[in-house]
Formats: structure tokens, C-alpha cells, sequence
């Protein structure tokens, strides 16, 4: 497992892992299994692996990428676990898609390509072996099911869709969703509010899903991956913790980023501005109302009382 290296209490992060077997930054208080082992060096971390996991914050994916390009071997195949998208001047661009133009794996030779895996899967539960569901999106059922065979068990159930986008939109945007849930949260609204808010935030997932990937099935946001994830991310995940202080302390993100979360790192605020971008240059900001409301909230100033008027 590779690690980005820091330095924690004086010592090496992956130093720690490897004799503590535990990630004391990261997820400390559970125990890693001792078949797992930290490795700082990507490319030494890559070399002769037949399946990767891509899981890392999606600000840092290309970077990656890069880095270990020279070591991966051409048979290959990959998942990502992130929920992230990114953009360029052509609209959005799907994790997936990124790592393969990254690594320049000719699918061809490949033969599996990557898969994407997504659901209402906060890590502290799935690491105290707490029962969830989570969803797999495939290109090829062999290779859906290949994923599966790796991941499922009783605790962490896997269910199998072929669509790979509609899995990852879900778990990009939902994480937008969840600032609206955190502003509604700050005002004190309650629970019924907060319902309708992610009641239309998921209409407008779906819309901007069919907007950007024709091929996406409606049925994907009735997986984990898309309403359960939703409901779990609105009310236990940091998207939501950070909005809800971005309005009762007035501190600026980044800094509560430092102060919230030890490091982690927030991925809604950047999706809030990108899905901003994208869809004032493709005029479609008016389909949108409940996300654009979010973005303007978050980075424009609008009185947060707006999340609710604008409905
Ligand atoms: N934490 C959670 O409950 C869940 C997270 N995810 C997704 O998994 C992905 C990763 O999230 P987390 O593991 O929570 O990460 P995180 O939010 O804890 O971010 C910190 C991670 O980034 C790494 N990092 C820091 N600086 C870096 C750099 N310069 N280059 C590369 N890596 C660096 C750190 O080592 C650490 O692993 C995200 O897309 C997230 O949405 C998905 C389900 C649940
Ligand atoms: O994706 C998550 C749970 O499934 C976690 O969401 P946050 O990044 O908001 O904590």
C-alpha cells in the first residue's frame, strides 16, 4: 500500500504503520491487518501489481499518476475508489478516465479496463466492521464481478451496476449536496427541511448526470452509491461537519480544513466551484438552482437563509 510519507509525533508515517499497524494520523484506534504494508516509494509500490486501488483525495490523482506510470505493468487493471471528478475546458471528466490517459494504458492491451466503486461507506464504520453496502460500477461484467470477488463480504456487501460514469457522479456530487445539508444544519431547520434539500440535490445529481454522460442509468442513484450515500454523507460525512461551521464560525475553508480535520481533506467545496464553472460556460446555471445556490453560498457571500428562499 503506498503512503504518502509525512511526519507524525517525530516519526515516519509509514514507519508507524509498519510496526504499530495502525494509521495513527488517518484512521487511528483500529488495528490494520500485518499483511498490509506502507510503502512511501510509488513506483516500488506499483511494480508487478496486477490489480491497483486508486484511493487518495482527487486534487492528487494526475500527480500520481505521473509518478507512476514508468512501473505499471501492461496486464494491469485498476479501480478507483475516489469520489471526485475534475474538469476541463470541454466539461467534466470522469477519475476513471483521468488515470487511464494518465498512465497511457492502451485499453487493447489492457483488456480490463477500470472500474469504479462508490456507496454510503464512511471509513471509521467500515473499519469497525459496522454492516454497509457499497456499488461497483463495471464496463464488463467479468471484470464487475472480478471487483467484487475482491471487495464483498458479509459486512461490506457489494452490488454490481454497469455504468461506470453514473457511480461516479454520484459520489463527486453528493459531496456538493452535503455543504447545502450543513448550511441547513448551521440554520437549525431541521430535519424535514434537510430532506427536501437532498430530495431535489438528488434530482439534480440525475440531471447533471444525463446532462454530461447520456449512457447513465437512472436506476444507479437507487444504489448505495447514490441515495444511501447521499443520506449518510448529509448527515455524518465532513463535507457536512465543515459547512455547518463554515456559517456558526464565519472561518474561511482552508482553515477549517487545519482545524476539523487533522489533515484530511474536503472534496465538495472544489467539485461546488468546478460544477459552478462548468455550468455557467454551458449556460445552463438555471437547471441547476439548488447547486448553483450552494457555490454561491460557499464562495460568492449569499446570505446562507438563500439555501431554503431560492428552493
Ligand atoms: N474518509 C471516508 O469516509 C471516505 C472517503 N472516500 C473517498 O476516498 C478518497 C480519499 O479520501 P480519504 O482517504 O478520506 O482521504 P483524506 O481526506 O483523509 O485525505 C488525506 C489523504 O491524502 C493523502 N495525501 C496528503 N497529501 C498528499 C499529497 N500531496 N499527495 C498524495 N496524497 C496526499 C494523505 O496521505 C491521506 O491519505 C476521496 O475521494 C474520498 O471522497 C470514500 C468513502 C469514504
Ligand atoms: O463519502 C463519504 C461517505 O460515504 C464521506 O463523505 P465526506 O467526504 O463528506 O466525509
Amino acid at each position: 500500500m503506498w503512503v504518502y510519507e509525512e511526519v507524525v509525533n517525530g516519526q515516519k508515517l509509514t514507519e508507524i504503520i509498519n510496526t504499530q499497524h495502525e494509521n495513527i494520523k488517518y484512521l487511528p484506534g483500529y488495528k490494520l491487518p500485518e499483511n498490509i504494508v506502507a510503502v512511501p516509494d510509488i513506483v516500488e509500490a506499483v511494480k508487478g501489481a496486477t490489480v491497483l486501488v486508486f484511493v487518495v483525495p482527487h486534487q492528487f490523482i494526475r500527480n500520481l499518476c505521473k509518478q507512476m506510470k514508468s512501473a505499471i505493468s501492461k496486464r494491469c487493471r485498476g479501480i478507483s475508489l475516489i469520489k471526485g471528478i475534475d474538469f476541463n475546458e470541454s466539461g467534466p471528466l470522469l477519475i476513471t478516465d483521468i488515470i487511464k490517459s494518465e498512465l497511457n494504458i492502451p485499453i487493447s492491451e489492457l483488456n480490463i479496463p477500470m472500474c469504479a466503486l462508490s456507496g454510503a461507506n464512511i471509513a471509521n464504520e467500515i473499519a469497525a466492521e459496522k454492516f454497509c453496502e457499497t456499488t461497483i460500477g463495471y464496463e464488463n461484467q467479468e471484470d464487475g464481478e472480478l471487483m467484487k470477488e475482491l471487495f464483498h463480504d458479509d459486512m461490506f456487501r457489494v452490488g454490481l451496476v454497469k455504468d461506470v460514469p453514473g457511480v461516479q457522479v454520484c459520489g463527486a456530487l453528493k459531496n456538493v449536496i452535503a455543504l447545502g445539508a450543513g448550511f441547513c444544519d448551521a440554520l437549525e431547520m431541521g430535519n424535514n427541511t434537510k430532506s427536501a434539500l437532498m430530495r431535489i440535490g438528488l434530482i439534480e445529481m440525475q440531471r447533471f448526470a444525463k446532462k454530461y454522460y447520456s449512457n447513465v442509468k437512472l436506476e444507479t442513484f437507487m444504489e448505495s452509491c447514490g441515495v444511501a450515500d447521499l443520506i449518510t454523507t448529509c448527515y455524518g460525512g465532513r463535507n457536512r461537519k465543515c459547512a455547518e461551521a463554515f456559517i456558526t464560525t464565519k472561518k474561511p475553508w482552508h482553515v477549517l480544513e487545519e482545524e476539523l480535520l487533522n489533515g484530511q481533506k474536503l472534496q465538495g467545496t472544489t467539485t461546488a466551484k468546478d460544477v459552478y464553472l462548468t455550468l455557467k460556460k454551458d449556460n445552463a446555471l438555471e437547471e441547476f438552482p439548488h447547486m448553483v445556490t450552494i457555490y454561491r453560498i460557499a464562495f460568492e457571500g449569499l446570505p446562507v437563509e438563500r439555501i431554503v428562499l431560492d428552493i
